[in-house]
């Protein structure tokens, strides 16, 4: 939460005057620097790295925006500057980096792993260097979609403002006391957790724009038998690629699927978890996180960003969309994780009242 609060007003002009800005630009800078110290941790000598961050953020934009390309192994020479950045984006996170930062146990715990093997510095950075990627190129558009649909619904906005405002009553907060230097809000892991109404919209951003294959690799010849009749036989060593993009977005699991529904995981202020297709309830609904022994292990951490993040803007800021057409979403990313927007929409925000 602290790494949200600094990046957040470092991001912002710190006034209660209206303030332009473009949304996906606004999300980006703010959730790469507060996800990148809180996973890496901050620089035990260089306390404030603003403008490196910044400068590392650009290059991973640029290096993300070539991301299709470099999964489908067009050479470097053809990238123009894309190696470069890849060669320094790893440094960022090479071991030596990483012993001058204060890890996350996450991150730390990953370095344990690697210990165990016989890699070299230039493999743990580039494994540190996926971990990286994973975390910030799933979570941005996560964060961005969230934040979008329900600044574009009133309705949905007013139900996890009466949520954020229940939290804070039951811990003795109130935005009366929330001052700039002073006091700052706080919240329990448990807290996140009982954010049902905020995890649903959470759950819903993520259904409309999680794109990702799940790639598996047959250990045994089976026999996949589909709900139509056929059947589909695989042998021991095939690729098999389940696409749940298109569960997300099957009419009848989700009724009007391309409509943004804040409560559609939401039933009697809990989770709701029955969804039926060919009336059979379904075991798996949603998969933005993949599956099985591989399943996102960054996912609590993604969910509970996301959570802090709307839980600050509502908090502290005023913030109004300008421009209310949805942008359509990057399907050149399709496949490859959640999708950002195409382009980028205009949006005001000011400091809330009694917030200075
Ligand atoms: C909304 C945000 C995120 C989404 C939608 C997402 C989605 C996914 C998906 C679909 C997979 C593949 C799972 C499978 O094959 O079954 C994956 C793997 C992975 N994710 Fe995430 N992720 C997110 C955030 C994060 C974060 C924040 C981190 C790190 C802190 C992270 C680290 C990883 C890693 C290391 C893997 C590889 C796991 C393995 O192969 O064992 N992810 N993620």
């Amino acid at each position: 939460m602290g790494n949200l609060l600094s990046a957040m007003f470092s991001a912002t002009d710190v006034q209660q005057e209206w303030n332009r800005g473009e949304l996906w630009a606004f999300v980006y800078r703010i959730m790469f620097s507060a996800s990148f110290r809180t996973l890496f941790g901050r620089h035990k000598e260089n306390k404030d790295e603003t403008a490196r961050l910044v400068h590392s953020m650009e290059e991973f934009q640029k290096y993300d925006k070539r991301f299709p390309e470099i999964i489908s192994n067009v050479p470097w020479w053809l990238m123009g500057q894309t190696r470069k950045r890849y060669e320094y984006l790893k440094s960022m996170v090479s071991p030596a980096e990483l012993s001058q930062r204060g890890l996350s146990d996450f991150m730390r715990m990953r370095q344990e792993i690697y210990t165990d093997g016989e890699l070299s510095a230039d493999e743990k950075a580039a494994f540190n260097f996926a971990t990286m990627w994973a975390s910030l190129s799933n979570t941005l558009p996560a964060a961005f979609w969230t934040l979008y649909h329900l600044l574009k619904d009133p309705v949905a906005m007013a139900a996890v403002r009466a949520e954020v405002d229940q939290l804070l009553k039951e811990t003795g907060q109130t935005l009366e006391n929330v001052k700039e230097g002073g006091e700052m809000i706080h919240v329990t892991r448990q807290q996140l957790n009982d954010m049902k109404c905020l995890g649903s919209a959470i759950n819903e951003a993520l259904r409309m724009c999680s794109a990702s294959i799940i790639i598996r690799v047959a250990t045994e010849d089976a026999e996949l038998a589909l709900e139509s009749g056929s059947t589909f036989r695989i042998r021991k060593g095939d690729r098999v690629g389940l696409y749940p993009g298109f569960l997300h977005m099957d009419p009848e699991v989700y009724d009007h699927p391309e409509t943004f529904k804040y409560d559609r995981f939401l039933e009697n202020g809990q989770e709701k978890t029955a969804f039926y297709k060919n009336g059979r309830k379904l075991r798996h609904y949603l998969l933005p996180f993949g599956h099985g022994v591989s399943m996102c292990p960054g996912r609590f951490f993604a969910l509970n960003e996301i959570k802090q993040l709307v839980t600050i803007v509502v908090c502290y800021f005023d913030m109004e969309l300008i421009d209310m057409e949805t942008p359509p979403m990057d399907q050149s990313r399709a496949g490859l994780g959640t999708l950002a927007p195409l382009n980028d929409c205009l949006f005001r925000y000011r400091f809330k009242q009694g917030c200075l």
